[in-house]
């Protein structure tokens, strides 16, 4: 039993509140029993006639008792498992959502390089739908139905082993061919979750690029890849049933043909005088009632194969290294230190991919730093290194002298703000969506921090002000305007380390303008990490660190570096050539 927790990935009280629905199903399904079996005592008595001998009313009313008894107790029983399987299902279910979404928020980014969005939707949704359908559906059913068809077996050996055996013979060669067709299913049903997936990529592909694909006139190309997608996918379903089915029809055909042994076992028995009439019907009963919970297994026992496979998703998911570190001690300076600094994205293993190289620079606290160089240079990736979205693969990088990588990812996270480029915002109220900032601002502090980002009256004119919803991504605001809301989130969570990612590039003067004048408010006795391709704003920072290709060049002053007659200097000669340029 405890390799079925393991299998299952059940919490502690998943698998008690497992072992208590089996033990419900099992109750419901041998109360199922009484009235069955005062069916066949009325049975009995019905037939007496027939042997010369007269029905006892008496019996016949107190048998009726016992079925409306009976009754009363299948129902208690029913509701008793109702509650015990079902409800506790779903709340196993529950819990598993949420430890995969917990579990995901403290993976590495690195994680999520080598998946897609799709196959952790598909980790969260549907693998624990299927964990929620075995809890549900199949494991009680399963094993109450083959506790009860044991006990049952028992009971008629001990009255008939050779009936007994009559009626099972057949079990084992039908299970034979569930079980031999184990692999089979198995593969098939990989291939399907494969094609699953492959569609849903292909369908969320589809969906957010429509604009580009309109555009471009790529409808039918686009449009025949999805088509494929859900063309194999449909295939591949169509086969997994005829499989299923045929193996499930061919285990159904041998186990029925246990009826016709019974009776043939039966009538010669009666003939040679080795078993009474009314024993024999009872046992003709049985065996028409019997096979039932039998098929039931046979056609549970494959859906339990498939959800191996969604364990299997789940527990690679759930046994990748989180990351390092779980110090919670509280950082009081807030420079930061790269010391001979190498990353790539794919690990150090892949030397002709590492995008950082041996870098050592400091950003001093309290001070604007701006981060230069051509595109691709590694600015960007930078800012992730001090934010730990994915961390070094050699060298360190310190915060007020503390190595990041001994802290706990989410206690770093405490101390800095983001803005970036492209903003996330969430399908949810404006006013929730700045509070995301700091959960524990009041009313007034959220009002504030959006007036601080000039954010204040675009909002109030919207038709529900603060509590306007603002659809997936906010799609209904403009870029600044959701760049502004972005801010004032930063503004309100108050750290006093912030990351500012070409938080200006892409807007039209009025609102660059408003936006720096947030954005003051925002960096205004804070350390401040700049990320600019426009080297005009970023001429009055305290320092400019120039990268190129992964390596820092130069570093000081607007004046110094212009002096220095480097790249800074020829990049920014540039530019200011290319602003008089008019196209
Ligand atoms: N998630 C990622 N996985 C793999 N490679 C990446 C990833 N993100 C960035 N890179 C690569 O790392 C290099 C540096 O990227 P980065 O975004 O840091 O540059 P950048 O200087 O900020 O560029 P830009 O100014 O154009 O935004 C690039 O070659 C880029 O292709």
């Amino acid at each position: 039993m405890y390799k079925l927790k393991e299998l299952l990935m059940l919490t502690d009280k998943g698998y008690s509140d497992l072992k208590k629905a089996i033990a419900a199903c099992t109750i419901t399904n041998l109360s199922l029993m009484m009235p069955f079996a005062v069916t066949i005592q009325i049975f009995a008595e019905l037939l007496k006639p027939l042997m010369g001998q007269e029905i006892t009313w008496i019996r016949m009313w107190f048998l009726l008792g016992c079925g409306v008894i009976a009754a009363i107790l299948v129902f208690l029983a029913s509701k008793n498992d109702y509650k015990k399987t079902y409800v506790t299902s779903y709340l196993e279910a529950e819990n598993s959502r949420i430890s995969v979404a917990e579990r995901i928020r403290k993976l590495p980014m690195s994680f999520f390089n080598s998946k897609d969005l799709s196959e952790l939707t598909t980790n969260i949704m549907a693998d624990c739908s299927t964990t929620e359908h075995v809890l549900s559906h199949i494991i009680p059913q399963l094993s109450a139905n083959a506790i009860s068809i044991t006990i049952v077996c028992i009971m008629m050996a001990v009255f008939d082993w050779r009936m007994a055996l009559a009626v099972f013979i057949t079990v084992p060669f039908a299970l034979l061919i569930i079980l031999c067709s184990k692999k089979i299913q198995a593969r098939l049903s990989e291939k399907q979750v494969e094609a699953k997936l492959k569609a849903s990529d292909q369908v969320q592909e589809y969906l957010e690029g429509i604009k580009v694909i309109k555009a471009c006139g790529l409808d039918g190309s686009k449009f025949s890849a999805l088509d494929n997608a859900l063309h194999l996918m449909m295939k591949l379903a169509m086969k997994m049933e005829v499989v299923t089915g045929s193996f499930v029809t061919g285990a159904q055909m041998i186990l029925q043909a246990g009826v016709g042994l019974t009776v043939f076992v039966g009538t010669y028995l009666l003939t040679k005088g080795k078993i009474e009439l009314i024993p024999l019907l009872m046992f003709f009963v049985i065996v028409v009632r019997i096979y039932g919970p039998v098929l039931v297994e046979f056609t549970l026992l494959p859906e339990l194969f498939y959800h191996r496979i969604a364990t299997k998703r789940m527990r690679t998911l759930m046994s990748a290294p989180v990351m390092e570190g779980d110090i919670q001690k509280p950082l009081t300076h807030w420079n930061i230190d790269f010391k001979n600094v190498s990353f790539g994205y794919n690990g150090r293993d892949m030397q002709e991919d590492t995008v950082i190289k041996n870098l050592t620079v400091s950003i001093p606290s309290d001070a604007i730093t701006a981060l230069v160089g051509p595109s691709g240079c590694g600015k960007s990736t930078i800012s992730r290194l001090i934010a730990r979205f994915w961390d070094v693969n050699e060298g360190s990088v310190k915060i007020g002298g503390v190595d990041i990588k001994t802290l706990d990812p989410e206690h770093l996270m405490s101390y800095m703000s983001f803005v970036f480029q492209d903003v996330v915002l969430f399908n949810d109220t404006v006013y929730n969506n700045i509070r995301i900032g700091n959960m524990e601002a009041t009313k007034e502090q959220v009002l504030e921090a959006a007036k601080a980002a000039c954010c204040d009256e675009f909002i109030r004119a919207l038709p529900d002000g603060y509590q306007t919803m603002l659809g997936e991504n906010g799609s209904t605001l403009s870029g600044g305007e959701r760049q502004r809301i972005s801010i004032a989130r930063a503004l309100l969570k108050n750290a006093p380390i912030v990351l500012l990612d070409e938080a200006t590039a892409s807007l039209d003067p009025e609102n660059e303008a408003l936006i720096q004048q947030a954005i003051s408010s925002l960096i205004e006795g804070k350390t401040v990490i700049v990320i600019a391709h426009r080297l005009r704003t970023v001429a009055g920072a305290d320092k400019i660190i120039v990268l190129n290709e992964g390596r820092l060049v130069e570093e000081g002053t607007h004046e110094e570096l212009m002096n220095n007659r480097g790249l800074y200097e020829r990049l920014y000669r540039i530019q200011q050539e290319s602003l008089g340029w008019s196209v």
